[in-house]
């Protein structure tokens, strides 16, 4: 049976209050006996050492995670895909009009996205979560109902929402990722679909990491030199608004979006969870720094599935400290690029798992002094 199936969502977004406030409580450290145990491990293994490069920090990471050595694999994985429209899309900082969101999530739902062949391929489930679609959205199954609002406010003319609801949207991420948990998802992949959500995702990674507006603004689907200039005017006008003492949740607030704060709460409900986190791109990454902000002991739980070709998610990964696995030019969303990092996290698990040992093998093990 799918897993999504087993995930309880009926009572969203009401049922999921208080959920983000649970996981930032329950979030502890890595397990530092089972990291020490995965290096000793590694150290047993019939390779020299060091040869498997990144494989070997990322089984490690996986075993301080779980709490075990060696770590499980990363399945089951679910991609949950937050959908929600954006206010300040009438600033004309995209050139697609909103309604292609909820047209789009109608895609996810029949399987015929990118996101669908690329979890298919990699053994993944897909999970659409409407937390602020404006549109019609399709009847029918598949879909997680948990709209806070139609949409955020326009950015550039004041508080894209208020705390209230970037709290609610917290929540309903939170409480997913820890339901999915709960029923046996063993990876969670971050996943976006939001007309307009590269403005906001630039806001925050300027905000956050306080680097110029100018640095971190891109061409998201695809604006031409004219459009640039002006989300990167909104963008950093946006961001200069915002009171020096602002919280990360009012910031969030100020100039986020509702389908990235849920994905913040998700990582924060998964890491609580003792979960890996696959990170997708541009959108998943301001996500990653609202939820270290607002509670930092999930940064551990990071994966950074690849490098979009938005400069505000190189950035963010640098502030983060965070190296991406996959670096294909891609600026998709939806979770492409965390779909197609799995496999490779799927490997440093199995490889720490599986592989002989000296010992075992019959292996000298050298080198010779
Ligand atoms: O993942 C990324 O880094 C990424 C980069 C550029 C665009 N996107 C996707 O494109 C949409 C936002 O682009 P835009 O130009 O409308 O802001 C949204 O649905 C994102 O999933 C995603
Ligand atoms: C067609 C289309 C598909 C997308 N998938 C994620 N963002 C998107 C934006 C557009 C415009």
């Amino acid at each position: 049976m799918s897993l999504l199936a087993t995930v309880s969502s009926a009572d969203l977004p009401e049922g999921a209050q208080g959920a983000f406030e649970e996981a930032r409580a329950r979030l502890g450290p890595l397990d530092q006996a089972a990291l020490a145990a995965a290096w000793s491990r590694q150290a047993s293994l019939t390779k020299p050492p060091g040869s498997l490069g990144r494989l070997e920090d990322l089984a490690a990471q996986l075993s301080g995670i779980a709490g075990t050595c060696p770590p499980p694999r990363p399945l089951p994985a679910v991609v949950g895909v937050f959908a929600g429209d954006h206010g300040v899309v009438a600033e004309g900082v995209t050139p697609w009009p909103s309604e292609v969101t909820a047209q789009m999530v109608g895609n996810f739902l029949h399987g015929g996205a990118a996101v669908n062949v690329l979890a298919r391929r990699v053994g993944a489930e897909v999970l659409v979560v409407d937390v602020g679609v404006a549109g019609a959205l399709p009847a029918g199954a598949g879909l997680v109902r948990a709209k806070v609002r139609p949409g955020t406010a326009n950015l550039a003319e004041g508080p894209a929402m208020t705390v209230e609801e970037a709290t609610a949207a917290l929540d309903v991420g939170a409480a997913l990722a820890s339901r999915l948990a709960e029923a046996g998802a063993a990876c969670l992949l971050t996943g976006d679909m939001g007309i307009g959500n590269t403005t906001p995702s630039a806001c925050l990674v300027a905000a956050l990491t306080g680097l110029p507006a100018e640095r971190v603004t891109g061409r998201g689907t695809g604006v031409d030199d004219e459009r640039l200039a002006r989300k990167q005017a909104v963008v950093a006008e946006a961001v200069r608004r915002l009171p020096a003492d602002a919280s990360a949740l009012e910031v969030l607030a100020s100039v986020g979006g509702l389908e990235i704060a849920a994905l913040a709460g998700y990582v924060v409900g998964a890491a609580a969870a003792r979960r890996p986190v696959l990170l997708d791109g541009v959108i998943a990454v301001a996500a990653a720094l609202v939820a270290v902000a607002l509670a930092p002991a999930c940064r551990d739980y990071l994966v950074a599935g690849h490098r979009s070709v938005e400069p505000g998610a190189g950035a963010g990964l640098e502030h983060l400290g965070l190296t991406p696995l996959i670096d294909l030019d891609l600026r998709l969303g939806e979770g492409s690029g965390a779909c197609l990092a799995l496999p490779v996290l799927d490997a440093a698990a199995s490889l720490l798992a599986e592989m002989a040992t000296f010992e075992g093998a019959g292996v000298a093990q050298g080198p010779l002094a």
